[in-house]
């Protein structure tokens, strides 16, 4: 189980049909662990932020997560089904690489004519009115688009196929705070007209707390928090160095703690997350 998982469920029984559900997952590429024991149940419409430190087991998790690789132990479903079942499955997933990979060869209007060519759901005004707001000409060659006109045009064909669920790994790193604010606007425009749900993977903590309401921190290939956001901010408090511990709390690192009572102020996103990931690093 993760270390604290505050995933709400409406009238507090089980979610019957989370978005993304594992059970003992595991990963190894060798005798390298990139997944261990992961649980997970990520209710439906959330925008997802998966964070963690570099070789976390981010990558690996959303790769699992699209049917690009298989687990080598334990179960994962996403949609209800096993990932990437069949053609019906792959057209209600989204995915968005690291780098954002398009053709370089191919202009951007070809990119909308190959989307509408292989995906049954395929949404040409959508595409059309996507790539008309980020500015991208339909005439340019993909390979001579800035790094935020590529992520945009990746956002787009994903966002097209009308997919249930956006998995995006890491999409903006690369791009300026303009071009990363463009994206960011659009990824929430998409999720919003779709009534999606979407799994983001950064390490931008700004980012994650702008955009996500659900929160998966991994670090060192197990989950060491995940829930609705609201849940797990009313859940943790900063209590004042060398203040007692509160009754039933538990210390998660330096002055963040878990606590059932409001004791001390409030804490910010990025302040839990990096409690998380200390406590993962002593
Ligand atoms: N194809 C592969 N072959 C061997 N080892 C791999 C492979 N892919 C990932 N790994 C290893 O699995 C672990 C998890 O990698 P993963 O790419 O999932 O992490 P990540 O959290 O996405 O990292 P980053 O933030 O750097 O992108 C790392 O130790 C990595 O070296």
């Amino acid at each position: 189980m993760p270390a604290f998982s505050g995933c709400s469920s409406i009238f507090g029984m089980p979610n019957p049909h989370p978005v993304l559900r594992a059970a003992a997952l595991a990963k190894h590429y060798g005798r390298r662990q990139a997944l261990s024991g992961v649980d997970l149940d990520v209710p439906a419409r959330r925008i997802v932020g998966l964070v963690g430190p570099n070789g976390a087991g981010k990558s690996t998790l959303l790769q699992l997560a699209c049917g690009l690789i298989e687990p080598s132990a334990g179960t994962l479903s996403v949609l209800g089904a096993r990932p990437a079942a069949d053609a019906a499955h792959l057209a209600r997933v989204g995915f968005v690489a690291q780098d954002a990979p398009v053709y370089g060869a191919l202009t951007v209007a070809d990119h909308l004519r190959m989307g509408a060519r292989m995906n049954p759901r395929w949404d040409a005004p959508l595409a059309r009115d996507r790539v008309a707001q980020a500015g991208l000409p339909l005439t340019q060659r993909a390979g001579r688009l800035s790094g935020g006109q590529r992520a945009q045009l990746a956002l787009t064909l994903a966002a097209a196929k009308r997919p249930e669920l956006l998995i995006l790994d890491e999409p903006a790193a690369a791009l300026d705070p303009l071009a990363r604010d463009g994206f960011l606007r659009g990824l929430l425009q998409s999720v919003s007209d779709l009534g999606a749900s979407a799994i983001l993977s950064s390490h931008l903590l700004a980012d994650v707390e702008r955009v996500c309401d659900h929160l998966i921190v991994l670090a060192g290939a197990r989950v060491q928090l995940a829930g609705d956001v609201p849940d797990l901010l009313a859940a943790h408090r900063r209590i004042p160095p060398g203040a007692p511990l509160p009754d039933g709390a538990e210390r998660i690192h330096d002055a963040v703690v878990r606590t059932p009572v409001p004791a001390g102020a409030a804490v910010e996103l990025s302040e839990l997350v990096l409690a998380y990931l200390g406590r993962a690093a002593r």
